[in-house]
């Protein structure tokens, strides 16, 4: 089966042509479900990193020459080829990154809505005209994309998130080279597939694999690159960010989260259950906007507790090929020994475990659905993120204290709040200090929607229309003598 699925393919993409690092190494990757070998990826230097750069920089005139329609009718030819092979594609993200079949359908669906919503969007750039306080001038304003974009992207969406960043950069008529994550590169090499037979011309978008640190700094030390993207950890995007902004580059930082998740004594008990269940176990628990903490008031707190220990407890865990699974493997055994930590100080600190708790007895990286009640601001938990299948409970009494103690994070990416007091919806959604808030609601993300955060989960927004703002350079002309 790995062998034949037609888009796994172990070469990167330079200016339209597949190629191995210049030196012939290269990086294993593996099924994080069997633990057993996929294939291989190049693992190139700055020098190959650097022929992308100049073949998207090679690229962009022409590309942002052309008019919003002819780049949208290219993207919309992309869109059609994911959804026409979309089983496979599926299939290649759970191969190597775990997550059940079901899910990764999911993916790869919302990667064609993002790009699909981004080729619409290319026709909506719309500039100003400004009242001019001169008689005989006027004063127009006009968007034009920033340049070649440098794409750096996780592994726990390997293929939507290059979706949303290069369905901006493509529709605002930039050009782009992409470093998937080591850990999942062939769904994102899969998109050099995808563009190119969709006839997206050479150069346009290429895809580079290898060891982060010499692809980092040439998206960074490279005067061609206009624009660094990054979804990942804040420690990454912190030191990325800071190097970005002293080459005086564009940057989106799209990093972690520490997502409170509140239940308010009048919520709807069955629906904050299943709210909780698909906002904390989605992937696994390994979503940056996934439930870190739930803060359950004292009156509804036992009942909560006991209904979603028992869900959490009906988690089918396995391969994510086998029907029926609902939580694949973690990404590798530091996020296994990472979850493990968490459990291992809660516990030690009186955290009490509804259910499961301990590694699971597949093997590799599976790890038991936990719920921990009686969780405590004391614990790692409460400050960081867990990205792992572990729901720890805290108790609170009043809306103030909920309120205060989800914002204690230094994070801002996402919350959520349950309630059926429609003034407390409008007021805890505007107090909340996070770039996404869902209200009776566990997963609410959509590609009409920005997604981003605040504080230390990062800055900039990625689907929706203010997605593309962060590829556009506004440009103001003043037309004199008129
Ligand atoms: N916000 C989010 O969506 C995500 C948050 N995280 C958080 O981060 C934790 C650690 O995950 P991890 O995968 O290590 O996240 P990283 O931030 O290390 O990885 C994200 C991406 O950045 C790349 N990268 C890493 N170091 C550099 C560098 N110096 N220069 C340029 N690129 C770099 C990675 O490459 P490579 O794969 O080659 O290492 C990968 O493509 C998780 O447990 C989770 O808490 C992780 C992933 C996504
Ligand atoms: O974890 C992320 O970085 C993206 C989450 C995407 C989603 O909510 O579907």
């Amino acid at each position: 089966m790995v062998a034949k699925n037609p888009w796994l393919v172990e070469a990167n993409l330079i200016g339209g042509a597949w190629v191995g690092a210049d030196d012939g190494a290269t990086l294993a990757v593996v099924n994080p479900a069997t633990g057993e070998g996929i294939g291989t990826v190049p693992s190139v230097g700055r020098a190959e990193v650097a022929r992308a750069v100049a073949a998207a920089d090679a690229a962009f005139p022409a590309w942002a020459a052309k008019t919003a329609a002819e780049r949208a009718a290219l993207m919309l030819k992309a869109v059609e080829v994911i959804r026409a092979n979309a089983e496979d594609l599926a299939a290649l993200l759970t191969l190597e990154q775990g997550k059940p079949l079901a899910e990764a359908r999911g993916e790869i669906a919302g990667s064609a809505a993002y790009l699909q919503w981004f080729a619409e969007e290319a026709r909506r750039v719309y500039g100003d005209t400004i009242p001019s306080p001169w008689a005989d001038r006027r004063i127009l304003v006009i968007k034009e994309p920033v340049g070649v974009v440098g794409a750096i992207t996780p592994w726990n969406f390997p293929s939507s998130m290059i979706a949303r960043k290069i369905g901006a950069a493509l529709a605002a008529g930039c050009t782009a080279v992409v470093k998937p994550a080591e850990l999942t590169p062939y769904s994102g090499l899969a998109w050099g597939l995808v563009f190119e037979r969709a006839g997206i011309p050479a150069g346009v978008v290429n895809i580079v694999t290898g060891k982060p640190a010499p692809i980092g700094d040439e998206f960074i030390e490279n005067p061609a690159v206009r624009k660094v993207t990054f979804t990942g950890s804040t420690a990454v995007g912190r030191q990325l960010a800071g190097r970005a902004t002293t080459a005086l580059k564009r940057i989106s930082m799209e990093l972690g989260g520490n997502a409170p998740f509140i239940v308010f004594d009048d919520a709807d008990l069955d629906r904050a259950v299943a709210g909780a269940i698909a906002s904390k176990f989605r992937n696994s628990g390994q979503t940056c906007v996934c439930t870190n903490r739930f803060f359950v008031q004292a009156g509804i707190y036992d009942a909560f507790a006991a209904a979603f220990a028992a869900a959490v407890a009906a988690l089918k865990v396995g391969d994510g090929f086998e029907a029926g699974v609902v939580q694949g493997p973690l990404i590798d055994g530091r996020a296994l020994a990472k979850v493990e930590g968490f459990v291992a100080d809660a516990t030690a600190k009186g955290g009490r475990v509804l259910t499961g708790g301990a590694r699971h007895a597949l093997g590799q990286t599976f790890f038991q659905p936990t719920v921990i009640a009686d969780a405590t601001a004391e614990m790692a938990f409460a400050r960081d993120e867990i990205f792992g299948p572990v729901a720890p409970l805290f108790r609170f009494e009043t809306e103030d204290e909920a309120v205060a103690a989800a914002n204690s994070s230094e994070y801002g990416l996402a919350g959520y709040f349950y309630t059926r007091d429609l003034a407390r919806a409008f007021r805890v959604a505007e107090r909340l200090k996070f770039g996404q808030i869902g209200v009776n609601e566990g997963v609410i993300t959509t590609e009409v929607a920005p997604f981003g955060g605040v504080k230390s989960s990062g800055f900039g927004r990625e689907g929706s229309k203010y997605g593309l703002d962060d590829y556009l350079d506004v440009k103001y002309v003043c037309i004199g003598g008129v």
